[in-house]
């Protein structure tokens, strides 16, 4: 997979939040994005998702050279953010079970084994309303992780983990991410750790 951005720009209302970037991402590479905040990054992730269309160049997503069609970019997507939204009232095992059913998980990853290998075992049947937000981010962060998607975008991934599930974090990436077009957005050294390169905004 290659997601080429071409002298994107993107504006709401009068203010341009991102200017005339260029980059060109690939599989089996993980990017960092680092800005200020309110730089764009979560804006670029949302470009790079096929959710937002930039307001002046273009993102061009293609596939074994062949262009992929911006309607279609969703199914080729795992994406999270300390942002998204979940349904409180599932439990943990409701939300992963659901949430695979619409977006394949990886190869031989249940719901089961997605649990073990998140930590999150004995809180199967917690409602989400009950769980930290450390066990949010981690449930999140399984549920981009393990998708069979071959571009991975992480928004401030260990945002609310702590030390234990940040290393959970870092190991599983170095794991699912290969194979994959990852870009991490974020301002913390330990989500850049892995990035073969990180770009400001
Ligand atoms: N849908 C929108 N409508 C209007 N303005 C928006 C919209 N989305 C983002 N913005 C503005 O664009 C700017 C960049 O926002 P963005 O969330 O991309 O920044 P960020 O670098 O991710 O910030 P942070 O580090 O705080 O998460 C901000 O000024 C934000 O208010």
């Amino acid at each position: 997979m290659t997601v080429r951005m071409e002298d994107v720009s993107k504006r709401f209302g009068r203010q341009w939040v991102i200017k005339q970037f260029s980059e060109a991402f690939h599989t089996d590479t993980i990017y960092g994005i680092r800005g200020r905040n309110g730089s764009g990054k979560s804006t670029l992730l949302r470009m790079l998702s096929g959710q937002l269309s930039p307001s002046r160049g273009r993102v061009v997503f293609q596939k074994a050279g062949v262009a992929i069609p911006p309607d279609r970019i969703y199914r080729y997507v795992s994406w999270t953010g300390p942002y998204f939204e979940v349904v409180e009232e599932l439990t943990v095992l409701e939300m992963l079970t659901f949430h695979f059913r619409l977006k394949p998980a990886a190869e031989g990853m249940t719901p089961a084994i997605i649990l073990d290998r998140t930590g999150l075992t004995p809180f199967a049947d917690r409602p989400l309303l009950d769980c930290s937000s450390g066990m949010r981010q981690r449930i999140l962060l399984a549920t981009a992780l393990y998708a069979a998607a071959p571009i991975l975008l992480l928004d401030e991934p260990t945002v609310t983990l702590d030390r234990e599930a940040a290393e959970w974090f870092e190991a599983e990436l170095q794991r699912f991410a290969v194979g994959r077009l990852t870009v991490i957005a974020s301002n913390d050294p330990r989500d850049l750790k892995a990035c073969a390169s990180v770009t400001d905004l």
